[in-house]
């Protein structure tokens, strides 16, 4: 069975991509076949997992503009199994061209159609918007994962958030569903950690992630060497809780 999952906040800096890439290494380091899909201007998981942006030929802007075929755009990646869609700053032009065009909102979902069979998990970074790109991604997915920081604030925004989701779920994607909640850097040394967990677990109840990602200075010097956690370094306390957050998500 194969797996679109959208990995998507609009706030900013909640570890979107720290999560996109690190767990799709972690997946595909448990013989998972898996593809990223960096759908964010940023460009930040095709450098993270060290594609050179200067190397690329057709990025998911042209998947979503040009009509390039997915399979043309993927490139592989240092982890076997491991293949990803890279966006470059080409992208930041989308959102706007993506307005005039018809079925702007399906364009991703009809092109990951093409290539969902080849591999066990889709996993696309959105950025840190409620646009276009975020709506053709949740449109493209079966589920999301939403990673909240464990910091004063998380919450905020969030109500935005789901009011997008219901929407793609009433007019885009019907089938489309939470997959799971991920507490991020969370630090032990606060009291303000543990609250937060306490409210989104109020709040999300069953769908928080067992897996609460601690803050992890091998996970924030990763990306920049190009390299996810499982290959920079395997015996953090970062590879261990996205090894650990990979088991969670096969098992359900
Ligand atoms: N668990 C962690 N421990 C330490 N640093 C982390 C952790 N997770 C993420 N970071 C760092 O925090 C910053 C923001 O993380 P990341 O880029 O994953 O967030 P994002 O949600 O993708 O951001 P954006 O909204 O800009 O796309 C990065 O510098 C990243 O290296
Ligand atoms: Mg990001």
């Amino acid at each position: 069975m194969s797996k679109i999952i959208a990995i998507t906040n609009q706030k900013g800096g909640v570890g979107k991509t720290t999560t996109s890439v690190n767990l799709g290494a972690s997946l595909a380091s448990l013989g998972k076949k898996v593809l990223l899909v960096d759908i964010d201007p940023q460009g930040n998981t095709t450098s993270g997992i060290g594609v050179n942006k200067a190397d690329v030929q057709y990025c998911i802007y042209d998947v979503l503009i040009n009509d390039v075929h997915p399979k043309d755009a993927m490139v592989d990646t240092a982890i076997e199994n491991l293949k990803i869609i890279p966006a470059t700053i080409q992208l930041a032009g989308a959102e706007i061209e993506l307005v005039p065009t018809i079925s702007r909102e399906v364009r991703l979902k009809r092109s990951l159609q093409l290539v969902k069979q080849q591999f066990d998990y889709i996993l696309i970074d959105c950025p840190p918007s409620l646009g276009i790109l975020t709506v053709n991604s949740l449109t493209a997915a079966d589920s999301v994962i939403i990673p909240i920081q464990c910091e004063y604030y998380a919450l905020e925004g969030l109500s935005q958030l789901l009011n997008t989701v219901r929407l793609v779920q009433k007019h885009l994607n019907t089938t489309l569903q939470i997959e799971g909640v991920l507490l991020t850097m969370f630090d032990a040394r606060t009291n303000l950690g543990m609250q937060v967990i306490e409210e989104v677990k109020k709040y999300f109840q069953q769908k928080v992630y067992q897996t609460i990602i601690p803050r992890n200075v091998r996970l924030s010097e990763a990306p920049s060497h190009g390299q996810s956690i499982i290959t920079y370094d395997p015996r953090s306390k970062g590879a261990e809780v996205y090894m650990e957050l990979a088991k969670e998500v096969i098992a359900i």
